[in-house]
């Protein structure tokens, strides 16, 4: 692997590199460089691997865009594979350039390259720019960057310090064709990391539900009876056969708070599969919603204690 860190260093992070993704923009504001080392890699395949074998600590890889949803190669890299946690989420604004090596002007861009997430975000903008242009898929926004100034594609989409590091010039700028996107960062780590609760907390997980009538209302119910709620559902195909899928959620709550651990649990009674994807701090700004008082700890603590009497033979109270 390029760049491999020795064993002796601090923190090792992997991020979807090259140098001047977005993903790197956000490891630089969550973590300081005095904590570690970072370490791109081209893919984000590749960065979740990296922590799968050792090389990295911990990756740094996007999961989600407020404008074009989940990425594709973080929610089943997260949902197969040597299980990884969550457990730190981080979210930035994104704004994007096109770049272009100097001197080149509009009239002269034949190819143009990005992440699929960029082309998303700026594809009425770049018809309008580049009629009959057809954008090109690259792993990363500035891996595209890079491209461009290697001269193997005429722009890119990137962020503006992208086009800063590899020396070209922003053509236009703010090309996204809604302003405030935000994209959401995980941080992964091998499984068994669980940060403290914070008293704010998400917990993420993958579920398989089996092809039957009510599957997913049965592990819906499983949170909505305990009180937890949703952030985030959305379903992947499982890749073994049409029909078969898998949901990928967020919810409020630690796995250490007895709600969520009972629905995990609950979960992995009526679900053909459940992976535990991590409990983290919540940091989109926002207060989980007040937890129901049936629903709080000492609720769950207190009808323990009275069923566990009842086992006992104690007199039904
Ligand atoms: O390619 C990058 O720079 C990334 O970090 C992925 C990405 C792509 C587009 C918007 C946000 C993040």
């Amino acid at each position: 692997m390029p760049g491999k860190l020795s064993s002796t260093s601090p923190t090792r992070f992997a991020y979807l590199g090259p140098e001047g993704t977005f993903a790197e923009a956000a490891l630089r504001t969550a973590v300081a460089s005095s904590e570690g080392a970072r370490y791109p890699q081209p893919s984000v395949p590749a960065a979740l691997a990296a922590v799968r074998s050792g090389d990295a600590d911990a990756a740094l890889v996007p999961m989600e865009n407020s404008v074009e949803g989940s990425v594709p190669a973080t929610m089943d890299g997260l949902a197969d594979g040597r299980p990884l946690v969550i457990t730190r989420e981080v979210f930035l604004d994104v704004s994007f350039v096109l770049a272009v090596r100097p001197g080149t002007e509009l009239a002269d861009v034949r190819s143009l390259a990005s992440h699929p997430h960029a082309l998303a975000q700026t594809a009425g903008r770049l018809a309008e720019l580049l009629p009959g242009v057809v954008p090109l898929p690259t792993s990363s926004t500035a891996g595209a960057a890079e491209a461009v100034a290697a001269g193997q594609y005429d722009a890119a989409v990137c962020a503006p310090i992208a086009a800063e590091r590899y020396g070209l010039a922003a053509l236009v700028e703010d090309v996204a064709d809604r302003p405030g996107a935000v994209t959401r960062f995980v941080l992964v780590e091998p499984s068994g990391a669980l940060p403290a609760p914070t008293g704010n907390d998400k917990t993420s997980l993958v579920a398989v539900v089996g092809d039957r009538t009510g599957a997913l209302l049965d592990l819906l119910s499983e949170f909505a009876v305990r009180g937890i709620s949703l952030t985030r559902i959305e379903s992947r195909p499982t890749r073994e056969r049409l029909g078969v899928y898998s949901f990928s959620l967020d919810c409020e709550g630690h796995v250490a708070d007895r709600r969520v651990g009972e629905a995990l649990a609950a979960l992995h009674r009526v679900c053909d599969d459940v992976r535990f994807l991590g409990s983290y701090a919540r940091a989109d700004g926002r207060e989980n919603k007040p937890v129901p008082g049936t629903a709080a700890d000492a609720a769950f603590a207190e009808a323990e204690a009275w069923l566990a009497g009842i086992r006992a033979g104690a007199s039904p109270g």
